[in-house]
């Protein structure tokens, strides 16, 4: 890790890597990233548009391919939800950055993201979202350097719980 290392945020869709990861880049006056956005910047087309063109695991591979692609340093990287799936992206990203776990529950995650057929979501068409819950808390886990628990927290003491976890 060089001297100005990454906060990488990694979670389900909702958990707030988005919203809380501008608030950690304005607390910190690091850079901000949303790699969701880097993805349809390339594609030229939202996420829901190339999970509908070309299907759920084209999207997690392009994810694979703009995650290595990425050198930034001394920024904050909120992460699209299955980012998790790609063992290369994810060492690349732990190369130079701390991967946050923010830790939410599923019910929080239903909550929150409403319809989320409506929300570009990289799974099996058959998996339901406990499915997919159980499938990726395991990821999280595996790949996290700081597991944070945001269930009850709003985004503001969420931002604020990261900072006081990390070195
Ligand atoms: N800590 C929080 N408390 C309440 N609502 C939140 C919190 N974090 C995010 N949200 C809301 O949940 C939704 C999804 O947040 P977002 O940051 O886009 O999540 P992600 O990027 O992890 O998918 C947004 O409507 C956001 O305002
Ligand atoms: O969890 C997922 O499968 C996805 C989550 C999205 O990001 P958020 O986690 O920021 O919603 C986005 O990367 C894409 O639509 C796939
Ligand atoms: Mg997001």
């Amino acid at each position: 890790m060089n001297e100005h290392p990454n906060i990488v945020l990694i979670g389900m869709p909702g958990s707030g890597k988005s919203t809380v990861g501008v608030l950690l880049a304005k607390r910190t006056a690091m850079e901000f990233i949303d790699t969701d956005l880097l993805i349809q910047s390339a594609e030229g087309k939202t996420l829901q548009e190339i999970v509908d063109g070309t299907g759920y695991q084209a999207l997690r591979h392009i994810e694979e391919r703009v995650l290595c692609d990425l050198h930034a340093s001394g920024a904050v990287i909120s992460t699209g939800g299955s980012a998790v799936y790609s063992e290369a992206a994810m060492s690349h990203l732990k190369t130079n950055g701390r991967v946050v776990f923010l830790d939410v529950s599923l019910s929080t995650v239903q909550h929150r993201i409403g319809d989320y057929s409506l929300r570009g979501i990289s799974k099996r068409p058959d998996q339901t979202i406990e499915e997919l819950f159980a499938e990726r808390n395991a990821l999280y886990r595996r790949y996290a350097d700081i597991i944070v628990d945001c269930d009850a927290l709003n985004q503001e003491e969420a931002c604020q719980a990261v900072l006081d976890q990390l070195p």
